[in-house]
């Protein structure tokens, strides 16, 4: 079963943005109003010279070996330098791709009544709703999700799978088969860009976990006032994120103290790397905080995957990766136990991630 979190708590009243959009209301709500040291400075984001890196998947195949090389070093330097690239030549057909962007965004468009059949209870993170809301003081994203437990079958909550769009839950299927293969292709050249056995975190993971998220943002009057998506960093293993086409440029990621937008590029799917590639690489691979930004007058939609280890598996830094110059930073635990820790808390950057840090030594 997907974790829970065993206290009891008391969110408030959420609006639901959609709602409150058709209502244009002159204010926004205080409880979507940032506070100023976390609102977005829309006008200083001009496009950035250096965009996060793109792979050309079909390159790192390996029909010729001095290309794959080359492009497994390209890899490289993206998880090092970025810890986001766009993936394109990913062999996912546009049809799958199109076909989940048609049922998210049919499923978003529908009554609220119908959307409320499959609630997200406070503190959970799977249904429609607002996942990472603890208490009633806690400022809200300008973002309506829904999230689904896909993978192993032992998480999925059948209760909440729609039954509109009718074809929503088969189209799930299909675009979870293709993704979940995508992670074990991507798992596999990331290993390879570590000198690491091709099959390692494959191996490691057991049944992987993988979760479905789709965020739809509508336009908002003050995109200033408020974020979609609260700072943080995924705590999976990878995330692929499909940025809707048509969709606002909303997908910002923290580099180098500044939030630089990701461009999004059609047919190309965003991966970024989580907080579990950040521990089992001893830190060499880190996790990117992020978050959404909203659009005065264009809606946005992302489907995003989680693909994580099996509950059961114990994580720590690969001894490969751990020597007299790089000393271990993270401690061990039950992968199980870090997603309960990742759902019972609000997002706040990497603050999650401080779980599983070993402080360094300090010289007396
Ligand atoms: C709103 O959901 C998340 O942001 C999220 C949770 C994903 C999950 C589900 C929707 C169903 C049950 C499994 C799981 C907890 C993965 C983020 O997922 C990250 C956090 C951890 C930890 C992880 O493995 O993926
Ligand atoms: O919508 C986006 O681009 C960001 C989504 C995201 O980061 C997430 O769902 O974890
Ligand atoms: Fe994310």
């Amino acid at each position: 079963m997907a974790p829970v979190p065993s206290f009891p708590i008391n969110v408030g009243h959420i609006d639901d943005v959609q709602e409150l959009r058709k209502t244009k209301p002159t204010q926004i709500p205080q409880r979507f109003v940032r506070d100023m040291s976390e609102r977005p400075k829309l006008a200083a984001i001009v496009p950035s010279p250096n965009d996060i890196p793109i792979i050309d998947l079909s390159k790192l195949v390996g029909s010729d070996r001095d290309e794959q090389e080359r492009h497994i070093e390209q890899l490289k330097i993206a998880c090092e330098e970025w810890g986001f690239f766009q993936v394109v030549n990913h062999g996912i057909h546009p049809s799958v791709t199109e076909n989940i962007e048609k049922v998210a965004k049919d499923f978003f468009m529908l009554p609220l009544e119908e959307k409320q059949k499959y609630p997200m209870a406070p503190g959970t993170v799977q249904g429609y709703g607002q996942a990472f809301v603890f208490s009633e003081n806690q400022k809200l994203d300008w973002c309506n999700m829904f999230a689904l437990g896909v993978e192993p079958p032992c998480i999925r909550n059948q209760k909440l799978w729609p039954s509109k769009p009718a074809n929503f839950g088969e189209t799930l299927e299909i675009y979870s088969r293709e993704i979940r293969q995508l992670c074990k292709n991507i798992l596999r050249y990331i290993s390879m860009s570590l000198d690491l056995k091709g099959d390692v975190f494959e191996e490691m993971f057991g049944v992987a976990v993988q979760a479905a998220r789709m965020n739809y943002y509508p336009p908002c009057s003050r995109p200033d006032l408020v974020l979609g998506l609260s700072p943080h960093s995924d705590g999976s293993a990878i995330t692929v994120l499909q940025q809707g086409k048509g969709s606002s440029v909303g997908l910002q990621i923290l580099q180098d103290g500044k939030w630089v937008p990701v461009q999004p590029i059609p047919n190309a799917l965003v991966i970024n790397i989580g907080d579990t590639i950040e521990v089992l690489t001893n830190g060499r691979y880190k996790s990117v905080e992020h978050r959404a930004v909203t659009h005065k007058e264009r809606d946005r939609l992302s489907i995003v995957t989680f693909y994580a280890p099996s509950y059961e598996v114990e994580i720590g830094p690969m001894a490969e990766l751990v020597d007299k110059n790089n000393p271990c930073r993270y401690r061990r635990y039950n992968h199980g136990d870090y997603s309960k820790h990742y759902v019972t808390n609000k997002l706040q950057g990497k603050r999650t991630l401080e779980f599983a840090k070993i402080e360094p030594k300090t010289s007396t």
